[in-house]
């Protein structure tokens, strides 16, 4: 598969195209919706959600709710245009009314500026914004629908905001928590914890200052032999990484123990191996987070993220003027001043991408009869 997005956070809308997604995969559009409006939910947002209400259109590649194998379309419309539709619009538009002369420390303005040559940098923020995450998150809710058929399910929570960190030990078998982490304000599983981070970001809003944090994602029954230990770009822990790290403000992917395995023993870190007549091969730990030598080995599959703190602060970081070059305070855009929860529901989104098409290249799925046959002849039988 691949996908491409388009669209300004600011512009009339965002459109999405999915091409290679098999043929035949009953889509509940539902579901879709419920990771968009998750996507905009989470204490700490701005005003922005206030305003927007996300919901997928899907243009093509779908008929009666079952896909044809034809390219899917999506499109999320900007509620926002209107209030920007003088300022953006694509033929004729005011571009002097909206200019942002002062780069933010930590977002896209400076460097986009000098890329391109601009001395606004509202074209660059308008597309490097995170609203484009939006599209990532109905395409992504679009692969959950494919995984779902193999029982394959994915969870997202926060484990870590501003420095405060879950002190509840968790077993990845306790679906149920993680399902009851949605419905909490930072979709965390630790409620008493929940409330301190609530404080930290109540601080650093009164403070006019952001914070950052730490997301995971847990994918529950992945079969085996998902990437390829073969080629760089085949290995799956490689493209989960580039997915992830590609979200907006993720500074940082761990699998698994991730960093921690480095600060441990060879016998520390890796999961022995068992078997059994019954379950086959088999570990009793799941350090390496389920991916080995690039390849899916059958354990759950988890993944972390660190999400730096917003960089649009109220009060402002030192900057300079693209205009006259001298010392000025950042620009101020209307933000959020935490995102990590919106972020974890992203990162599940880029994961289920990158595990629906690892699981079509392997399953070599053109419909979905296809490929629930070629599943059963790898682990059924
Ligand atoms: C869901 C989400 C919402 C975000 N909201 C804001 C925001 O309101 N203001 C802001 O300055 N940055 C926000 N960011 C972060 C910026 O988009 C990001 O820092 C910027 O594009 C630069 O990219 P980088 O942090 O990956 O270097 C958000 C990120 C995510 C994932
Ligand atoms: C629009 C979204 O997030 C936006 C991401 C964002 C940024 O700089 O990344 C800046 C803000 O944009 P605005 O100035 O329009 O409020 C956020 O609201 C969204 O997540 O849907």
């Amino acid at each position: 598969m691949r996908f491409l997005d388009a669209g300004e956070t600011h512009g009339k809308c965002l459109i999405g195209i999915l091409e290679g997604f098999p043929a035949n995969v009953k889509i509940n559009i539902e579901n879709i919706n419920r990771l968009l409006e998750l996507r905009q939910r989470g204490y700490g947002r701005g005003k922005r959600m206030e305003i927007e209400k996300d919901r997928a259109i899907i243009l093509s590649g779908v008929r009666n709710s079952y896909t044809t194998g034809a390219p899917i379309t999506i499109m999320i419309e900007n509620k926002d245009y209107v209030n920007w539709q003088q300022y953006m619009d694509p033929i004729s538009c005011d571009t002097e009314v909206k200019k942002v002369t002062i780069p933010r420390p930590g977002h896209a303005d400076l460097p986009g500026c000098l890329k391109y040559g601009f001395d606004d940098a509202r074209p660059v923020l308008e597309r490097a914004s995170a609203r484009e995450t939006a599209m990532r998150v109905a395409i992504g809710a679009l692969c959950e629908e494919l995984l779902r058929v193999f029982e394959i399910k994915l969870y997202n929570h926060v484990i870590e905001i501003g420095g405060v960190r879950i002190r509840k030990e968790y077993s990845f078998d306790d679906i149920g928590l993680f399902e009851k982490a949605q419905d909490s304000e930072l979709f965390c599983i630790d409620r008493e914890v929940e409330n301190d981070m609530k404080k930290v970001i109540e601080t650093a809003k009164k403070a006019g200052d952001s914070v950052g944090g730490v997301a995971e994602v847990i994918c529950k029954n992945v079969p085996f032999g998902l990437g390829s230990h073969v080629h760089w770009d085949r290995k799956l822990d490689g493209l989960i990484a580039q997915a992830v790290m590609s979200i907006q403000s993720v500074k940082g992917v761990e699998i698994g123990m991730g960093f921690e395995a480095a600060r441990r023993f060879g016998s520390e870190v890796h999961d022995e191996i068992f078997f059994d007549e019954q379950k086959g091969f088999y570990r009793k730990t799941n350090n390496a987070g389920g991916i080995e030598g690039g390849i899916s080995n059958g354990m759950d599959i988890v993944i972390r993220a660190a999400f730096k703190p917003i960089p649009t602060l109220y009060k402002p970081l030192r900057s300079v003027d693209l205009q006259d070059l001298k010392e000025k305070e950042a620009a101020v855009e209307r933000s959020d001043t935490c995102a990590v929860p919106a972020g974890s529901v992203v990162m599940r989104a880029a994961v289920a991408y990158v595990l629906a098409n690892s699981l079509i290249e392997r399953l070599s799925g053109d419909s979905l009869d296809v490929m629930v046959d070629n599943y059963k002849r790898l682990y059924k039988e």
